[in-house]
């Protein structure tokens, strides 16, 4: 199968389906690297051509592949930072202005092909198709809102302790940026790294996940075309046998200024150390595990709602869906009744079919993973209302499902479930569910449903997170501050802080002056 064919009739412009890394202004085939023919894992199985190491992607919805892309390994990465080391000399010297401008026409342009952009998305993510779209109009969002950015980047005058000196600081861009972005929004945490990266004036050298390299090509062939200039922003794809070695050529190349991160704990903790060497600054985007708490004086139905909207987005793989579920003994088993018949109205299937809800998982490993899961809590006790069974779609589809009896010793509690599960669990007092809330290293999102004021207040105090939403499930925006706190990461991306982690505050102080 081959990419051609695989996207044959789907798309507007099929130069969009880019199959090789995107290095220095140029489209190339892998160097060579290793003989991957042996690596372990078939879904990402690598194979030898005169074109150079190429691996497969698959569609998660049809359990097929959809063609081949290079495979770079850490030879590739290393001239990718050559050349965004290079194209850096240059592109900080532009003015805001002019790197605005190309923001702005980039955000053009992913508007105008936002059609083809959610197709690819959908059949390499298996995101469903309206979805994947409205992800292409979110990363437009930050392309055009750190186009204005740029304009804003300012340093600031310091009164002088001195008579005869002026003094100040000013913004300057870090370098070259190193940047390894998720499968579960394949062009929006891109658009979110890379828009407040090169508005600053650095450069950039991205690792898309193995899963979905064609959505990050398809970005970068549109960046191209808006006047990103030569080396600026940089595209290695790689099969995940790849990944490590990659990730380590970003973290210990010295000419790498910063690497930012968005992905599992477990990863980002390894990175963060590997950055320790050359004290490189990072940016961390981690797991979540994310409370949703309703009240008993909360709008019960609005709540059910809510909770449909954060926790199914994207089929449940999203980092600030809502993972433990706190119901407050009065209203449990009217919100359980009402939960369950609004989830038993999703609708599942081919993501990239128009008309579903719910798509697959990223893969048949994440379903068998949370199966696990979700086998573990009914051995111990959880009851399911909804769901539990295998899914006859395919083997990457997982049945929407909902525990009830759920406690904070299982697993489905305790970790961070990628995937369609609503984990239950009863509570009596405020003090109650805030503590459980928080007896957690986690603190990316937390949710609230209540409609006392004071309350509200409370809670937006007290819990122990980066984001927390009041009686709204969606919490995500451009114009918001996106990061974590705890063991969920580190800065943060999007808002009018967004840009701060790309540039440095150099102090001038100049004397001599009458
Ligand atoms: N916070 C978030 O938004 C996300 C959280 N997760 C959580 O992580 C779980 C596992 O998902 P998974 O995709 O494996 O997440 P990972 O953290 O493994 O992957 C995220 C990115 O890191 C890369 N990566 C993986 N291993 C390394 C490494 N050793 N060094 C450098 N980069 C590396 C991946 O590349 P490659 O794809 O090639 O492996 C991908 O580009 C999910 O079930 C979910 O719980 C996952 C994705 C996003
Ligand atoms: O799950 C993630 O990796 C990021 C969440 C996307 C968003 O809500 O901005």
């Amino acid at each position: 199968m081959t990419l051609a064919t695989s996207f044959k009739g789907l798309l507007r412009r099929p130069d969009l389906i880019q199959s090789q890394g995107y290095i220095g202004g140029r489209w190339l085939n892998a160097i060579s690297g290793t003989d991957m023919a042996h690596a372990k894992t078939p879904r990402h199985e690598c194979s030898w051509s005169s074109l150079g190491h190429t691996y497969t992607v698959t569609d998660p919805s049809l359990d097929t592949p959809l063609g081949h892309v290079a495979a770079m390994t850490a030879e590739d990465t290393h001239v990718a930072i050559a050349a965004a080391e290079a194209a850096f000399q240059d592109w900080k010297k532009t003015t805001p202005t002019h790197r605005g401008a190309i923001l702005q026409k980039w955000d053009r342009l992913l508007r105008e092909n936002e059609a083809d952009l959610g197709m690819i998305m959908a059949k390499e993510s298996g995101k469903p198709i309206a979805e994947a779209i409205g992800e292409v109009s979110y990363a437009a969002d930050y392309l055009k809102f750190f186009g204005h950015e740029a304009l804003r980047s300012e340093g600031f005058m310091i009164p002088s302790h001195a008579n005869g000196r002026r003094m100040m600081a000013l913004r300057q861009p870090v370098g070259v940026c190193g940047m390894i972005t998720p499968w579960n929004f394949p062009i929006g945490m891109l658009a979110r790294k890379v828009g407040p990266a090169l508005a600053a004036g650095c450069t950039a050298v991205v690792k898309p996940a193995a899963a979905t390299p064609l959505s990050a090509l398809a970005f970068a062939k549109l960046g191209e075309e808006a006047g990103v200039p030569a080396g600026v922003m940089n595209i290695v794809p790689s099969p995940h046998e790849s990944a490590a070695e990659i990730g380590r050529t970003l973290c210990e190349t010295p000419q790498v200024r910063k690497l930012t991160f968005t992905g599992s704990t477990t990863v980002g903790k390894q990175l963060t150390k590997q950055c320790a060497a050359t004290l490189k600054r990072v940016s961390m985007e981690l797991g979540g595990l994310a409370p949703f708490i309703v009240f008993d004086d909360a709008d019960i139905p609005a709540a059910v709602e809510g909770l449909v909207q954060g926790k199914f987005r994207n089929t449940g793989q999203t980092c600030v869906c809502p993972n433990r579920v706190y119901v407050q003994a009065g209203s449990f088993d009217a919100f359980a009744e009402q939960l369950v018949a609004r989830v038993a109205q999703l609708k599942q299937g081919i993501a990239h079919e128009r008309g579903f809800d719910l798509g697959p998982l990223i893969n048949p490993g994440a379903v068998d993973k949370l199966t696990g899961v979700v086998a573990e809590a009914i051995a111990h006790g959880a009851k399911p209302l909804l769901g539990a069974t295998p899914s006859v779609l395919g083997p990457a589809y997982m049945t929407p499902t909902v525990l009830t009896d759920v406690t904070p010793a299982m697993r489905v509690a305790q970790e961070e479930c990628f995937g369609p599960i609503v984990a239950l669990q009863k509570f009596h007092t405020e003090d109650e569910v805030v503590a459980a809330a928080n007896a957690t290293e986690m603190g990316l999102a937390a949710y609230c449903y209540t409609k006392d004021l004071g309350r509200a207040w409370r809670m937006s105090e007290n819990l122990e997170a980066g984001m927390v939403g009041i009686n709204v499930g969606l919490i995500s925006a451009v114009q918001a501050p996106f990061g974590g706190i705890k063991q969920s990461g580190l800065g943060r991306e999007g808002s009018i802080v967004g840009m701060e982690d790309y540039t440095e505050l150099k102090y001038v102080c100049m004397g001599g002056l009458a």
